[in-house]
């Protein structure tokens, strides 16, 4: 199953709750929120304060995309914020297999995050333990990039390294998700498309852009 997950990191802050029920009204699955710490990753964006804000105004699953340093003392915070999904970055976790445990002692689904430069094999160990895998197809830091194509190959691995061995771990793909590229990445193996820039556009109602996204995703598997 396909799911679209709008990042509202290109949403309208000023208008946010409206802009979350908008998403999923329009079909959403889950929606992510982009934690940036000016550190892992050079923005500074949303923290927990905002994923409370957003629990208060929809049922979809809410995802903590953390690109913060030392996200281990954070992952209590955001469980009692209401995220139910909680993805951490490979990069910044020495002790992965403590974090993830973390994860799940506070009751939360688990996803780990890699950078374009960052090998799937990475994970090869940890994958029995993870909910998620998030393959980022940019650079994190920012909305609006071109999806990076060497990241394609990463999906296809992963995907094959889950079917050898039968789990059932999502691949979650990030960043340059549009009408352009949603095809591409499912082809490659990704069930879970992030998008934000796609989905907040402003030339047309969030409804008819995550539905425009479903279909070009969907459109080589019919
Ligand atoms: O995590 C990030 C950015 O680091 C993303 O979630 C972006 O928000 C995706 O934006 P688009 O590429 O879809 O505009």
């Amino acid at each position: 199953m396909i799911e679209i997950v709008p990042s509202i990191l290109s949403a309208d802050f000023a208008r946010l709750g409206e802009q979350v029920r908008e998403a999923e009204a329009g079909g959403a699955e889950r929606i992510q929120i982009d934690v940036m710490d000016g550190h892992f990753v050079p923005n500074i964006t949303m923290g927990p304060l905002v994923v409370e804000a957003v629990r208060r105004v929809t049922r979809l699953p809410l995802e903590a995309h953390l690109m913060i340093t030392n996200p281990q003392e954070y992952i209590e915070t955001f469980a009692q914020a209401g995220a139910d999904i909680i993805i951490v970055h490979q990069e910044v976790c020495p002790h992965l297999h403590r974090v993830i445990k973390q994860i799940k002692a506070a009751g939360k689904r688990a996803g780990v995050a890699i950078n374009p430069s960052t090998p799937v094999f990475m994970l090869k160990d940890m994958l029995s333990l993870l909910d998620m895998v998030l393959v980022m197809t940019i650079n994190p830091g920012f909305g609006g990039q071109e999806l990076i194509p060497e990241t394609l190959p990463k999906i296809v691995e992963l995907r094959r390294m889950l079917a050898e061995r039968h789990l059932s771990c999502d691949i979650e793909v990030d960043g340059g998700i549009s009408e352009k590229t949603a095809a591409q990445v499912v082809k490659a193996g990704a069930n879970l498309l992030v998008a934000g820039s796609s989905v907040y556009n402003k030339k047309e109602s969030v409804a008819q852009a995550i539905e425009r996204l479903r279909r070009a995703a969907t459109s080589e598997h019919l």
